[in-house]
């Protein structure tokens, strides 16, 4: 896009967790460099995160140090270089002591019920200022979006950071009701495959996300979903972090009933390992140094991501296989991975002392830094969609530990449809010997090799995909998607 006096003014509004914000700043730093101006908004608390964070990691980028010292812009090194990002925040309702994590529930409902109040205040006042807004793009899973979008005359842009098949079971729920796979009113939920969603061959119950297999479907979590997927079918648009040529027939169904673009992978656009701006809520510490001691293809990177959680016996069995496997790792236990109130040590006493130099467990650390060292050569994950996508943009298996959520179905894509992982134990729970066995399978001997073949295969779907000259299909998706909005953007204001 090269004209500005016609370029919408874009309000982007990411969901208040880690693997949301993440794509969200890189979609925002991508549609600027097309010329767009972006207003990004974050919740207060997320942004008092992401800051805190910076100022203590070892490797602090785009911080702009305000008045006390405090960081107030995380798009200030993206603006120094010539991008138009301003940066809003908003309260989600609750202070910025209250530990989100602990108190899961209690802030989703705040999310549902609250948030929207704030939103709209922001959104009045960025409609009447000389630039004013034209365009929104908001986290799929927000249930409020058509009513801020109509309310202001904006264009109504759906994002959703999970592959379309998970999209598309959530979309297709009352079909999955009425068969009976899904909050069946009498008896338990059917077992047997499902064949009956568009777009979608056969998929068994148990790679549908947690939400679809869950035997209470009226905890809060439900609740967003079945109005999030309401509002997200008004939507003017819906785009999508997954690539086209990975979900052919999902997409391709999911366009007969609204406009869908696949603009995946959505990666930091500043060269993959460094980003302009700051996103970690987590002080990041460095790998590099352990990592450059190490041989080629060597380690295991470990990372259950920002949200799920897993049991400290989980977090033994899986401890005590990697010690079996004899393989060298870096382990991310962040601090609320069983639950922010426990407070023992996780791993058995003398663990880290037997590990020695063999192993490193940090908080948190730059995951993309980490899998695209060459040492690495595994990532045992909980298949959280940015970790998929980054790892197969590094080249990297998986070793699949799913936790909730979209994961489920994450590893069925990445186990049985692609074949660039392996599942980390057949069932729960968990075993050390199986931990280390696939472990092994993982990084070592022939199916080792096949893994490494498939994910470099997938790695090029996505690099063509992103390709630039002859334009891949992302590539292609997006300036798509920019055209359409801003027509919709021009007949809107034309309407007015
Ligand atoms: O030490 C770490 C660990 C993770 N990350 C980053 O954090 C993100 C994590 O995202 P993801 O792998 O998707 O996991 P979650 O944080 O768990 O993401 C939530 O959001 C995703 C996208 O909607 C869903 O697919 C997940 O199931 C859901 O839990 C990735 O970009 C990682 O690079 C780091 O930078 N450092």
């Amino acid at each position: 896009m090269d004209n500005h006096s016609q370029s919408p003014h874009i309000l982007m509004i990411a969901y208040p967790l880690q693997g949301h914000v993440i794509p969200f700043v890189h979609l925002a730093t991508k549609l600027a460099s097309k010329g767009f101006t972006i207003t990004f908004v974050n919740t207060e608390s997320i942004h008092h995160q992401i800051t805190k964070s910076q100022l203590s990691s070892s490797s602090s980028s785009g911080v702009l140090l305000g008045p006390n010292n405090k960081v107030h812009d995380i798009f200030a090194e993206a603006r120094k270089s010539g991008l138009d990002i301003r940066y809003a925040t908003v309260s989600d309702g609750f202070p910025l002591t209250f530990d989100r994590s602990l108190h899961h529930d209690q802030f989703m409902e705040g999310i549902l019920h609250v948030l929207s109040a704030h939103v709209d205040v922001l959104v009045g006042k960025l409609v009447s200022t000389n630039q004013p807004v034209t365009c929104l793009i908001s986290d799929t899973f927000y249930v409020w979006s058509s009513m801020i979008a109509n309310k202001y005359n904006l264009v109504n842009v759906s994002f959703w950071t999970e592959p379309a098949l998970v999209f598309t079971l959530y979309y297709h729920m009352d079909l999955l009701r009425t068969n009976g796979h899904f909050a069946s009113p009498h008896d338990d939920n059917r077992e047997d495959a499902i064949d009956y969603i568009p777009g979608v061959a056969r998929i068994d119950p148990k790679d549908m996300a947690s939400y679809l297999q869950a035997a209470d479907t009226t905890t809060v979590v439900h609740r967003i979903i079945y109005k999030a997927f309401e509002d997200v079918k008004r939507a003017d648009f819906v785009i999508c972090n997954t690539v086209q040529e990975l979900e052919p027939k999902t997409i391709s169904a999911l366009q007969q009933k609204q406009p869908v673009y696949a603009v995946g992978p959505v990666l930091p656009a500043a060269g993959f390992t460094k980003s302009l701006v700051g996103t970690s809520l987590w002080p990041e510490s460095d790998c590099t140094r352990w990592l450059n001691s190490k041989p080629h293809a060597s380690v295991l990177y470990i990372s259950f991501g920002s949200y799920a959680h897993c049991t400290k016996d989980e977090i033994v069995e899986i401890g005590h296989g990697v010690l079996l496997s004899g393989v060298s790792f870096i382990w991310v236990l962040r601090p609320d991975i069983v639950s922010s109130d426990q407070t023992d040590p996780l791993l058995p006493l003398g663990f880290e002392d037997e590990v020695k130099d063999r192993g490193m467990i940090v908080p948190w650390c730059s995951q993309i830094a980490v899998i695209s060292h060459p040492a690495l050569a595994g990532f045992l994950t909980h298949c959280g969609w940015n970790s998929i996508l980054e790892s197969v943009w590094c080249g990297i298996p998986l070793l699949c530990f799913p936790l909730l959520t979209d994961q489920f179905t994450n590893r069925k894509l990445v186990v049985d449809d692609w074949r660039i992982g392996l599942n980390l134990c057949d069932k729960k729970p968990i075993t050390r010997h199986e931990v280390a066995r696939n472990i092994t399978r993982l990084i070592s001997g022939e199916s080792a090799d096949e893994l490494r073949k498939n994910v470099k295969a997938v790695k090029g779907l996505l690099e063509n995909a992103l390709s630039v000259a002859p334009g891949g299909s992302s590539h292609n998706n997006l300036n798509q998607f920019i055209d359409d909005m801003i027509m919709k953007a021009n007949i809107k204001k034309k309407k007015k």
